[in-house]
């Protein structure tokens, strides 16, 4: 046994709470028109950390996303964003607030037009005033972050599919947001590229001090690099935790989940009016 060091050996305190969480959605309620959404959804994005956002296809994830970053207005209960609910922002705080989040859609769209570097250069071009010396050395900084320094000057049709992602990456990160939100940031990448991503992700997190919403279907990766994992299904919260508790939850919607079952709790048909209503219901037909 080595002996022991005063203050060196730190006797091991119960697991620490939770830090204040960055997002916090309190009782929301959400629907488009007529088709409700989300019914009282409450849940916590633990700050500094990556949580994945998980549910069936049509769950409202992406939904959740536009919420945090108010393209949609929540129609009830609080969309709390670092402690100010952004339903009550007004034009200012809400620009604020968006500086704030950096946002990497499915297939990273980029300016097919703009060299990789003029991409991760125009939100800085667009949102700042600064020297073009300056955003020269932010745009390298970034490509060197994500690892494509020496692709500045290929277009976007001359990077693979994993490449353009990680410059839509570099590009979300351009502003140095508190706050990522990846939407599908895997879909249509080969296994080794998903892998690059996924790495990718968890690293900038931690090194850039950022908090990080993965909304994914990939179970596997997401599970491998998640601090957090919240599971959206009908309307609701399956489950929400550390990713070894929600793959042992016992809860029917999330073991059809964690399981990929097709059948259980989690509706296959998108909400549709009872089959005699469409095809009639008259005894004896074919
Ligand atoms: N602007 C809109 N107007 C009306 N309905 C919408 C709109 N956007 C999304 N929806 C509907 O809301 C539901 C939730 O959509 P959302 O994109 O949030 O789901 P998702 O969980 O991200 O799905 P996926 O995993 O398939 O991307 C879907 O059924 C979709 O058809």
């Amino acid at each position: 046994m080595p002996e022991k060091v005063p203050g060196f050996f730190i006797e091991m305190e119960p697991a620490a709470p939770l830090p204040h969480p960055f997002v916090e959605f309190r009782d929301v309620t959400f629907g488009y028109g007529a088709r409700a959404i989300l019914g009282g959804v409450s849940f916590a994005v633990p700050r500094g950390r990556v949580t994945a956002l998980m549910g069936a296809s049509g769950g409202g994830k992406t939904t959740v996303l536009r919420l945090i970053g108010r393209q949609q207005r929540a129609q009830r209960g609080e969309v709390l964003f670092d402690g100010q609910d952004v339903g009550k922002l007004d034009a200012a705080g809400l620009y604020k607030a968006r500086r704030r989040m950096g946002m990497l859609f499915q297939f990273g769209a980029l300016f097919t037009d703009m060299s990789v570097f003029d991409n991760v250069a125009f939100p800085l071009r667009e949102h700042t005033q600064l020297s073009e010396a300056l955003v020269r050395d932010i745009v390298l900084m970034k490509l060197d972050a994500v690892g494509l320094r020496g692709a500045r000057d290929l277009m976007p049709s001359e990077v693979s599919g994993g490449m353009a992602r990680r410059v839509a990456l570099a590009r979300a990160i351009a502003l140095d947001p508190d706050l990522v939100m990846y939407d599908e940031p895997f879909a249509g990448l080969d296994p080794i590229s998903l892998g690059t991503a996924a790495r990718l992700i968890r690293q900038l997190n931690d090194t850039l001090g950022l908090t990080s919403i993965v909304v994914s279907h990939d179970l596997e990766e997401t599970f491998r690099i998640a601090d957090h994992v919240i599971i959206l299904a009908n309307g609701g919260i399956a489950a929400q935790g550390k990713p070894e508790e929600v793959r042992e939850s016992a809860d029917p919607l999330v073991h059809q989940f964690v399981n990929a079952l097709p059948d259980g709790p989690v509706h296959f048909h998108y909400p549709v009016v009872g089959i005699e209503e469409d095809f009639g219901n008259e005894g004896g037909r074919a």
